[in-house]
């Protein structure tokens, strides 16, 4: 029979691991239990708690920019700008209709609210493709200190294995967001590229940039001790763009590059969060920069997110752009298998800006 909210008890951190990961509940289902105090093993170190660090709320804030202006000079300058300064932007008027964006929020929550029955067939263990799988915190094997999150991973190979192997209840939801934003996507890469002296987002370019995509459905239940954990820990994403719908509940920080401070990304109902990956960073020799961002735990609302990571292909190599380093500029980082790449970023705990090392000369 299953546990009921006010009755549930976990004897000691392995019965709760076993719930939590290898049962599939997540901390969703950990969460429902009605549980009063946070697990031992999701308590993070002391300063890895955003609570502690010096978060401004007025002084700064990440550009927001407006993709209807007629002038189409001025936004393109006001996204490599942001790229260059920030690593974070976010954009409003963007072309993707709302109701695409209203559609997969709530095919998020329809996910979300499954049984663990259903949840559970999208396990790594259970998922019957390897371009599916639901899974809580980054990466639990190799983490110290597990984060309060549950996600379902969707990789992107044809419409065909979608509809055949993602989950019912939000295929056709994610599927919708994914193709309706592939013109904002373009328009943003053609922009970041012309400024990189790449004169057009050719075939062979437009695979470079945009040859994967991934989407991920995340969900932040309440925690019971929110300013012990984070939702997601300090990291760099490693695509080359990535594409964040957010609720409006809020939560993402963003390190400042001019100050070092964590920056809130408010919610701006309508809009994307944009932000630099990795491969960007890479392919432009630095000159655009992904940047540390992290997710507080939520003490009293659920909160979800959708982002769309959009990735070189997993066997494209990736290195500085030679239209970047044709000037004689010095590269600073080697050539690296993009699969390489990623596969290093998922062995490993969520530890700030550290991945991109193993692409530095
Ligand atoms: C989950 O919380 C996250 C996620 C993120 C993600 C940020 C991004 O930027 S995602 C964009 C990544 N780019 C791509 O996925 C495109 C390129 N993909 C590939 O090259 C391959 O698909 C691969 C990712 C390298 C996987 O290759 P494969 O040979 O199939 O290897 P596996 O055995 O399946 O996985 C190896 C290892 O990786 C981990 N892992 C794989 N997929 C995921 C996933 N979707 N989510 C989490 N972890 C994944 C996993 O640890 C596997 O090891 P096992 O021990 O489980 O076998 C940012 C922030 C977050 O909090
Ligand atoms: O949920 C968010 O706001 C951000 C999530 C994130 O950083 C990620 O999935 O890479
Ligand atoms: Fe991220």
């Amino acid at each position: 029979m299953a546990p009921t909210l006010s009755t549930f008890q976990f004897a000691d951190p392995a019965e709760v691991t076993e719930f939590v990961v290898n049962k599939g509940n997540g901390v969703k289902g950990l969460s429902e239990t009605g549980i009063k105090a946070l697990p031992d093993q999701y308590i993070q170190p002391f300063e890895e708690r955003l609570i502690n660090m010096f978060v401004n709320e007025t002084d700064e804030a990440i550009p927001i920019i407006d993709m209807s202006n007629p002038d189409e000079d001025k936004v393109a300058e006001a996204i490599c700008d942001a790229a260059e300064r920030w690593g974070f932007f976010q954009v409003i008027n963007h072309g993707v209709p709302l109701e695409v964006l209203d559609n997969v929020k709530a095919a998020t929550h329809r996910l979300f609210n499954l049984p663990v029955e259903e949840k559970s067939k999208f396990t790594k263990e259970n998922s019957l493709s390897r371009n599916v799988r639901f899974g809580t915190s980054f990466s639990p094997r190799a983490e110290k200190a597990l984060e309060w999150k549950d996600y379902l991973s969707l990789f992107f190979v044809s419409e065909d294995e979608a509809e055949q192997y993602w989950p019912d209840v939000c295929k056709n939801e994610a599927l919708d967001y994914m193709n309706k934003s592939k013109t904002m996507v373009r328009k943003l890469l053609k922009y970041l590229g012309k400024n990189l002296n790449v004169k057009e987002l050719d075939e062979t370019k437009e695979l470079l940039f945009m040859g994967s995509i991934r989407i991920n459905l995340n969900y932040y239940p309440i925690c019971p001790n929110p300013d012990l954990t984070v939702g997601v820990g300090r990291h760099s994403d490693v695509s080359s763009l990535t594409i964040l719908l957010q609720d409006h509940i809020g939560g993402l920080h963003v390190r400042s590059l001019m100050s070092g401070n964590w920056v809130h990304v408010p919610p701006v109902p309508g809009s994307f969060v944009i932000n630099i990956g990795d491969a960007m960073q890479i392919l432009s020799n630095g000159r655009y920069k992904s940047v540390e961002h992290r997710v507080l735990a939520n003490g009293s609302n659920n909160r979800i997110s959708v982002p769309i990571f959009v990735n070189p292909k997993p066997e494209s190599v990736i290195g500085p752009l030679p239209e970047v380093v044709a000037n004689g500029e010095e590269p600073v980082y080697r050539d690296v298998v993009y699969s390489d790449y990623v596969r290093y970023f998922f062995k490993k705990a969520h530890d700030g800006k550290k991945t991109v090392d193993f692409a530095k000369i």
